[in-house]
């Protein structure tokens, strides 16, 4: 478990030598209670004593420093950001404070690197974030439409997961607590040693310096120390079994020398932080969090929800926790695919005859069977356990059995394709249809219209190689084939071929809905029309156990005849009837319900909100807070509950009515799509599709005057 200090990290003054850890150790515990990680909390607790008594008594030995109030320590104006600087705790003092945000995007490993760094690193667009749900543009999941980005500040908030920067120089092997910022690390404390300081790189660091050795992987942030039982157990003073077993902390603390305060860091009487350094503050307000946002202490719990839910969806920083959506599917590596692919091609292993098109049962399990076994037999040999030749005087080292990894690997392999070769036709799709022409492009590749001698089609080309979840990608296959609705987009086929896979639908000659609010103005009437149609399909979903959980106006799909379909089944889930509710963070963050973004368990009700969101792109022509950045987009959604149109007389009273009760902030409060099909603004409409065709017209000749 990853624990952040969150808003009280401790506050050490380096005048008083003393760390006033009291109330934040309260703050830490609170947190703990609030996650409900009891054993945690002993521990943790445990833990906290005893560092607070034996960093005090250390501490308060020394006496070099004068004193000063605990809260108040005098800004050196003279400091010099290039100039290293270190304490003898180790300790930067810029880093002394940190403010909740700092704190909780610092506390991953990997984004222990200088905020500086990231915030003048462009990110490479190889390098964004591919996760589900959570990616813009043109990469994985949840994509915004290209055309919307008028987010200027879009690109900058993608900081892809880096690998923390190289330590700073620091001596070979030295055992040490390091207290850097809002961490403190113990490695390899052991009796007699002291505790050095390690010199971090003030320039643009601010006390999220990498503290770590290449040695240590994990993070070490000071609630690591909580699950080290050496420390629970540890009292001041206590006589420590010697050897590198006894990890024993009598280390003793030297005192800090050549002490300069740079920020004179406070806690205003409204619990505000003062003070803070000028490159903090541009980072909180560069993703988009003002100063005062930062310190409104009735936000701070919803400030930190959304901040671990952009570190760790967005940014991808977090180890993801143990989700039930993902399977041994997703243990597949890039090369383990490759492996399989190449031995499912059926240029090596089928020929041509063997698999024919039948559209009436997509799958010849025969020849599926051959497949399989196939694959499975091909796929690479379990490693063995490397062999270790110990000698005397080496220390033992046991290896671990990495076959397990290696089985599922393979288990994995054989499932995904099992059931992709059982759900698609063998065949190339580029024989069958002709006249390919890009219509779009999605989070999992692009999408074609073509024709056949009797129909036109879209085809959906889905990168399986890239895709972060493979699941999703049965599940999409198999929600569109099962369930057949007016307003759900038809499936027709799906096809593997040479590690290609695409789906074939049913193409939608108006294109999505986002073009259309864009480009047009809409009627009353015509938004009744489509929250009808749309909330129909959802309600369809809803009843067979279907969470689109990526309803927006990009994926709604119409055609000239005034049809309204949903598409993109990418982020579906299924509700198990034992299950209930979910609690994986999909979808688009501006169409996000606030359950999502704080976190909760969640449920069907999440598509009703975001079809609220989408009556608002159609009065508006877009979702609140689309100019905001991604992080302050979800920080709104949480603390501001729900929103309002810009444009206030784009909706009658009924229309208004209905789109607050989509956007209810409590689900439990929030319709569910039964209920609001009974609704006036749905039950008024009386139009058939061609309302929305003169939108269709509309939309299309602004684009072809682009
Ligand atoms: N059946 C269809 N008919 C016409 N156009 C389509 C069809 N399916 C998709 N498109 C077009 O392609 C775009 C991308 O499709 P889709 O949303 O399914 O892809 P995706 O990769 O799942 O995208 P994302 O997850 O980013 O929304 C749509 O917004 C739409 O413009």
């Amino acid at each position: 478990m990853t624990l952040c200090l969150y808003s009280k990290c401790i506050e050490m003054d380096t005048n008083q030598q003393t760390i006033n850890s009291k109330a934040k150790e309260e703050s830490i515990l609170d947190i703990l209670r609030s996650t409900n990680k009891q054993n945690e909390l002993d521990t943790t607790a445990n833990t906290l004593d005893t560092m607070k008594l034996e960093i005090s008594d250390t501490l308060s030995e020394s006496s070099s420093c004068e004193g000063s109030s605990t809260n108040s320590i005098p800004i050196d104006h003279s400091f010099n950001e290039d100039e290293v600087k270190e304490t003898e705790c180790g300790m930067n003092k810029e880093s002394v404070y940190q403010s909740p945000l700092a704190v909780l995007l610092s506390s991953s490993e990997s984004f222990n690197r200088s905020l500086g760094e990231c915030a003048n690193d462009l990110p490479d667009e190889q390098n964004l974030p591919k996760k589900s749900g959570l990616v813009y543009g043109d990469n994985h999941g949840g994509g915004i439409n290209p055309n919307r980005t008028n987010n200027k500040n879009f690109e900058s908030t993608f900081l892809p997961s880096r690998s923390a920067p190289k330590p700073p120089v620091e001596e070979k092997n030295k055992k040490k607590i390091l207290l850097s910022g809002n961490k403190l690390s113990l490695n390899k404390i052991e009796r007699g040693d002291s505790i050095h300081s390690v010199k971090t790189r003030s320039k643009k660091c601010y006390g999220l310096n990498p503290i770590d050795t290449k040695s240590d992987k994990k993070s070490r942030s000071i609630f690591n120390l909580a699950k080290r039982p050496f420390l629970k157990s540890k009292s001041v003073g206590s006589n420590m079994s010697s050897g590198s077993s006894s990890r024993s902390i009598s280390a003793s603390i030297s005192t800090p020398y050549d002490a300069k305060h740079i920020h004179h860091v406070g806690v205003s009487d409204s619990g505000a932080y003062t003070g803070l350094p000028a490159e903090w503050k541009n980072l909180l307000i560069s993703q988009g969090i003002t100063a005062q946002e930062q310190n409104e202490t009735e936000n701070k719990q919803t400030l930190q929800n959304v901040v671990e839910f952009y570190k760790s969806e967005i940014l991808n920083l977090n180890d993801k926790p143990a989700s039930k959506e993902r399977s041994i599917s997703n243990l597949l590596s890039d090369d383990d695919e490759t492996d399989v692919l190449s031995v499912i091609s059926p240029e090596t292993i089928l020929s041509k005859d063997s698999v024919k098109v039948d559209n009436s049962d997509l799958v010849d399990n025969t020849k599926n069977a051959d497949l399989i076994e196939k694959m499975s037999s091909e796929v690479p040999p379990i490693p063995k356990a490397p062999k270790i030749s110990l000698n005397d005087n080496a220390e033992t080292a046991k290896p671990r059995d990495i076959s397990r990894r290696a089985v599922n690997k393979s288990a994995a392999n054989k499932e995904f394709f099992n059931s992709l070769s059982k759900l698609c036709i063998l065949e190339d799709p580029k024989r069958l249809y002709k006249n390919f022409t890009e219509i779009g492009h999605g989070a999992s590749g692009a999408v074609f219209k073509a024709d056949d001698n009797t129909e036109t089609v879209a085809l959906k080309k889905i990168n399986i190689k890239s895709h972060p979840n493979k699941d999703l990608i049965l599940l999409e296959i198999e929600t569109m084939k099962k369930y057949t609705h007016d307003n759900v987009i038809e499936f027709k086929n799906a096809f593997f071929f040479t590690s290609e896979l695409w789906v074939s639908m049913e193409f939608m000659d108006g294109g999505n809905l986002a073009d259309v609010v864009m480009n047009c103005v809409l009627s009353n009437n015509q938004i009744g029309f489509i929250c009808k149609k749309v909330l129909g399909g959802i309600n369809f979903l809803h009843k067979n156990g279907i969470i689109h959980r990526d309803i927006k106006s990009d994926n709604i799909l119409i055609n000239e005849k005034g049809e309204v379909k949903i598409s993109d089944f990418g982020f579906c889930a299924l509700i198990r009837e034992d299950q209930g509710k979910r609690n994986t963070m999909v979808g688009t963050p501006y169409w996000m319900a606030p359950e999502v973004v704080n976190r909760q368990n969640y449920d069907q009700k999440i598509d009703i909100w975001s079809l609220g969101i989408m009556i608002i792109e159609m009065v508006d022509g877009e979702p609140p807070y689309m100019n905001e950045t991604p992080l302050r987009a979800l920080y709104l959604i949480a603390k501001n509950g729900t929103p309002d149109f810009q444009t206030k007389d784009g909706l009658c009273e009924v229309g208004k009515d209905f789109m607050y009760k989509c956007l209810t902030y409590d689900p439990q409060d929030r319709p569910s799509a039964d209920e609001l099909l009974t609704h006036r603004f749905i039950t008024d409409i009386n139009s058939d599709g061609s309302i929305i065709v003169p939108l269709v017209k509309l939309t299309k000749m602004k684009k072809d005057q682009e």
